[in-house]
């Protein structure tokens, strides 16, 4: 297994509602046992924005008519910033360089943590990950979001999906389509998507809030979750 793990953290894990810190303790623990079991080992954590993205975008588009899709999506990118240095702040021993905003500016890593979040509009924080994966050699990227698995279709809209263990990148695209809209609520992001597709990426998307079973994916272990790709 490579030594570095790409996990993104959906906003919907760090704060569904307010700040979920009995999980966040959870995640303190068991990141810092695994990297303490070898020095080698490195994980980058892509923060998502959560409630408070949707909240400020909500609110713009019900003060403002035809919201700019570049102004939601700076709300949801300053979101996600909050979140991110929370993750920083929690992690700052391990992890040497300030929140990463720009996946594409000077980074040292010289730490076993790299904490990243929004970067510009048009996309989510799903495509800062696979950035970061690209550029630092990621094998497999790690989508916590707050359901187990990608479904035949978005599972809180159609009681008819049913879950899937495995999806190749031409279904997932066709799944999620091609377009942007500010606050999307998808497994992975279209935009991403097309990017991890183009590089023939793996992304494993899971439950984030069951700790033992992302351990097992940062193990290569069974795991409960549907692969990418
Ligand atoms: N085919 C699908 N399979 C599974 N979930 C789907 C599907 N289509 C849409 N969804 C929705 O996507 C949601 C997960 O995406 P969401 O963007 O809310 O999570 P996140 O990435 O963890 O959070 P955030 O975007 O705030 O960072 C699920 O709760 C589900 O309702
Ligand atoms: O690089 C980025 C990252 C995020 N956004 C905007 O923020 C929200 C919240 O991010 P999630 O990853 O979905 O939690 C996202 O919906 C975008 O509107 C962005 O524009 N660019």
């Amino acid at each position: 297994m490579n030594k570095l793990a790409v996990l993104s953290l959906g906003g919907s894990i760090i704060a569904p509602d307010k700040v979920d810190y009995t999980f966040l303790k959870q995640l303190n623990e068991n990141l810092r046992k695994y990297l303490k079991e070898d020095k080698t080992r490195k994980i980058i954590l892509v923060c998502g924005g959560g409630a408070p993205a949707r909240v400020y975008q909500e609110a713009l588009r019900n003060i403002v008519e035809n919201a700019d899709s570049e102004e939601q999506d700076w709300l949801g990118i300053r979101a996600t910033h909050l979140n991110g240095q929370l993750l920083k702040a929690i992690f700052s021993d391990l992890c040497t360089d300030n929140l990463i905003t720009d996946p594409t500016g000077h980074i040292n890593f010289k730490g076993q943590i790299l904490v990243a979040a929004g970067w510009k509009p048009g996309f989510s924080t799903d495509n800062d990950a696979v950035i970061l994966s690209e550029r630092f050699g990621g094998k497999l990227i790690i989508n916590l979001s707050n359901i187990a698995k990608v479904y035949t279709d978005d599972p809180k809209k159609n009681p008819d999906a049913k879950p899937l263990d495995t999806i190749s990148w031409d279904q997932f695209k066709a799944m999620v389509g091609n377009t942007w809209t500010p606050g999307k609520n998808t497994p992975f992001d279209p935009i991403a998507s097309k990017r991890a597709s183009d590089l023939k990426m793996k992304v494993v998307c899971a439950d984030g809030r069951n700790i033992e079973n992302t351990m097992a994916i940062l193990r290569g272990e069974e795991f409960v979750g549907t692969v990418i790709g």
